[in-house]
């Protein structure tokens, strides 16, 4: 099979939105300005470091404002650059319409290694480059709300949060300029798994139906099912940890920047995470065999095969040696759109990325709406339903004691059922929820059209579709 020529990232994301536009009657014009990133800011500024000025570059993207505020992560890696943040942007819009966030689509980086780096440096770095956006109101609570992506984590966060809030001190709202703060400082319980949980429920879905586990050339549950993964960061880990001890599925494959470890009879995630973190690698973990070239692994035969590192990595080169059965992108466009062509003549089955690791963002949304409605998440929701359930249980208990059922109720079941949700049990149910949601609106265009023959353009068509009848409700 000859395989297209390579496009960029930014194009390659181009073409799959095209690839569904062309399916339909969008009005004229309407598709470019859909398609367009609005801007893209560049920001270089200095820092002093080591006796020294250093100075970075910074990006931060506007894809689209249909909704907002904008949302979307910041990278810290030594590749950002403005073709990859416009592609990750444009992402953002598609998948908080596919998810139903109400948040446009932006998306921003620095190009610096984050282990070149004390702790010390990055604070000052990252404050810098807060205050640099900030002030061009490229984080702010009502108009554009990072989130942690690759290179940072809840840590940056934070420092970004604390840095907006002392440039806005009278603002009550600062708090929620900035999601997947620390709990105590902000944050929600399950933002941190948020993606990697994300992926797994997106997962256990796919394998509620068992047609679309059939088109994938498998049967049955996820249980057993082999399953290889690249980039164990934060959403590689929770993926592939909850897949195994809570789905039964076997990581046969982990795939990191040093090499790969594999195992027929499945790797401990945890072990493995561990020893990564203690020696910056996979080189030298016992319980598994090292392939020095792990890029090669993603080639081996298993039934899933989740990339959750890096863009491009399923490219027109390696395409037509992936033996994967189905691949879930964890990572924003780990399948070029040449790669993606072949894929799905071959019947693969890909699980996209505006999908698969859209936890983040949903989580982010729950995230954001505690620190503008001031109140501990879940608190009101318990009290409602408290209010409902008491009386019910109040009655069983008036017929238990005078004896009108056949049984009684359990010392301690008033109080065990009227316990209520914690803020944890919210977060996952509403990302469950969210998650089957989606899915199902995806499947529904996959299954009921027959000029769509794959999951993305099923996805695209449906993100597509809402942000168009946005731009239509409220005018350009
Ligand atoms: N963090 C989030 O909430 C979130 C949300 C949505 C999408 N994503 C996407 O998921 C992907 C990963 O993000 P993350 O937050 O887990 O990042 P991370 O920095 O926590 O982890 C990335 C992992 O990939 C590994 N890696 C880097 N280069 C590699 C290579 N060449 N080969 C193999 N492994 C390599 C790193 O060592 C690290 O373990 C990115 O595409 C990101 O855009 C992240």
């Amino acid at each position: 099979m000859s395989v297209p020529a390579e496009p960029s990232f930014r194009d390659s994301v181009d073409l799959m939105f095209n690839r569904a536009v062309a399916l339909m009657d969008l009005e004229p014009g309407l598709e470019e300005k859909i398609r367009v990133c609005n801007a893209t800011y560049t920001v270089r500024f200095g820092v002093r470091l080591r006796g020294g000025i250093h100075t970075f570059t910074g990006y931060r993207s506007v894809h689209s404002e249909h909704m907002e505020p904008v949302k979307g992560g910041i990278r810290y890696a030594t590749g950002v650059h403005q073709d990859e943040v416009e592609a990750l942007a444009a992402l953002m819009t598609y998948k908080c319409a596919l998810v139903e966030t109400p948040f446009g689509g932006s998306k921003g980086g620095l190009c610096l290694d984050p282990r070149e780096y004390s702790e010390e440096e990055l604070e000052r770095i990252t404050r810098r480059f807060t205050y640099e956006l900030a002030k061009r109101d490229l984080i702010n609570p009502s108009q554009n709300v990072p989130a942690p992506d690759m290179g940072t984590g809840e840590r940056e966060m934070a420092w970004i949060a604390d840095q907006y809030q002392r440039m806005n001190t009278t603002d009550i709202n600062a708090r929620a300029c900035v999601t997947g703060k620390p709990a105590h400082a902000g944050g929600i319980q399950g933002r941190v798994e948020a993606t990697g949980r994300g992926v797994q429920y997106a997962l256990r879905e796919f394998f509620r139906h068992p047609e679309d586990v059939k088109a994938a050339r498998l049967s049955g549950s996820l249980h057993g099912k082999r399953i290889i993964v690249q980039g164990l960061g934060n959403v590689g880990y929770h993926a592939a940890k909850f897949l195994a001890e809570e789905d039964g599925a076997k990581i046969v494959g982990i795939v990191e920047r040093d090499g790969a470890i594999t195992s027929e009879s499945g790797l401990d995630v945890e072990a493995v995470h561990g020893w990564i973190g203690r020696h910056g690698g996979v080189k030298g973990f016992a319980d598994g065999t090292f392939v020095e070239d792990g890029a090669k692994v993603l080639e081996e035969d298993c039934d899933v095969l989740i990339p959750a590192a890096l863009e491009g990595v399923i490219n027109r080169d390696n395409v037509s040696r992936i033996r994967a059965r189905m691949i879930v992108e964890a990572a924003n466009g780990p399948i070029t759109a040449a790669a993606d062509e072949v894929l799905r003549k071959a019947g693969t089955v890909v699980i996209p990325d505006l999908y698969a690791n859209a936890g983040g963002v949903t989580v982010s949304y729950f995230e954001w709406v505690k620190n503008l409605s001031h109140i501990r998440f879940g608190r009101m929701q318990r009290r409602q339903e408290e209010a409902r359930h008491e009386l019910l249980i109040n009655e069983l208990e008036r017929l238990s004691r005078d004896k009108e059922l056949g049984w009684t109720l359990s010392p301690g079941f008033k109080e065990k059922y009227l316990r209520g949700a914690d803020e944890l049990e919210l977060v996952r149910s509403g990302l469950d929820d969210t998650m089957r949601t989606a899915y199902q609106a995806m499947r529904k265009v996959w299954h009921s059209r027959e000029d769509v023959a794959d999951l993305r353009t099923a996805a695209y068509l449906v993100a597509i579709e809402r942000v168009s009848a946005s731009y239509r409700a409220k005018g350009l």
